[in-house]
């Protein structure tokens, strides 16, 4: 199972979206979505392994997890208007401690980017954080019975507090490139590496 998350620094936390206006008044919505659609679509199909998590810490009611499970994944296609689409129902609903289900497959709660993190360390699965100045990919082996989370970061990062926070968790921190990448393309590098293990 390849799990993923991102801090999305600025992503709006209620159902007030401009479909019109992702990058601007939803916080880079557009970002978000962009990740989806790295994270399932593949041509004529979807990558049901996977599971991707967004924490929004936008306004007004600051964080609100969202989850989108590839396996139970239905009627979303990869343009970004429609991720947005169903990541606004998602918002529309009050978010509470359980994960609530908003459209198959997409999940809301209010939970926290490092429970999550956390949680996922408790359930056995590697960690990695994925920076531009973290240790070259090359120096890693991956095996394909391994699950996996690997931590992104939006435009603005995710910060010193968090990158403390991945340390001391033992996150390992990864490079995929001498570039800065955006963090969907770094997605898509992640699954092209794990898909030759297979
Ligand atoms: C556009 S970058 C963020 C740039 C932001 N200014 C910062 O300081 O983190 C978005 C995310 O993609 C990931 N990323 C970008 N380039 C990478 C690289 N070469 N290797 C691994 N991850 C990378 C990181 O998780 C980063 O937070």
């Amino acid at each position: 199972m390849k799990e993923f998350i991102i801090k999305a620094n600025k992503a709006v936390t209620n159902g007030e979206i401009n479909l019109k206006d992702l990058p601007g008044s939803s916080g880079r919505l557009d970002l978000l979505c962009r990740c989806v659609n790295s994270a399932f679509f593949l041509s004529h199909d979807m990558r049901r392994d996977t599971i991707f998590y967004s924490v929004n810490y936008g306004s007004p009611n600051p964080p609100v997890a969202l989850k989108f499970v590839g396996s139970e994944l239905k009627r979303v296609s990869p343009d970004e208007r429609s991720i947005a689409l169903f990541i606004k129902k998602a918002l529309e609903k009050d978010a509470s401690d359980l994960w609530k289900e908003s459209t198959s497959g997409i999940y809301s709660s209010k939970r926290e980017f490092r429970d999550i993190i956390s949680e996922k360390k408790s359930e056995g699965k590697r960690i990695f954080y994925l920076h531009l100045n973290g240790k070259p990919l090359e120096d890693f082996e991956f095996k394909d019975d391994e699950d996996f989370l690997f931590v992104l970061g939006d435009h603005i990062g995710i910060g010193d507090e968090d990158e403390e926070f991945l340390e001391e968790l033992g996150a390992e921190k990864i490079s995929l490139s001498p570039l800065e990448l955006h963090a969907d393309h770094c997605i898509i590098l992640v699954h092209n590496i794990l898909d030759r293990l297979k």
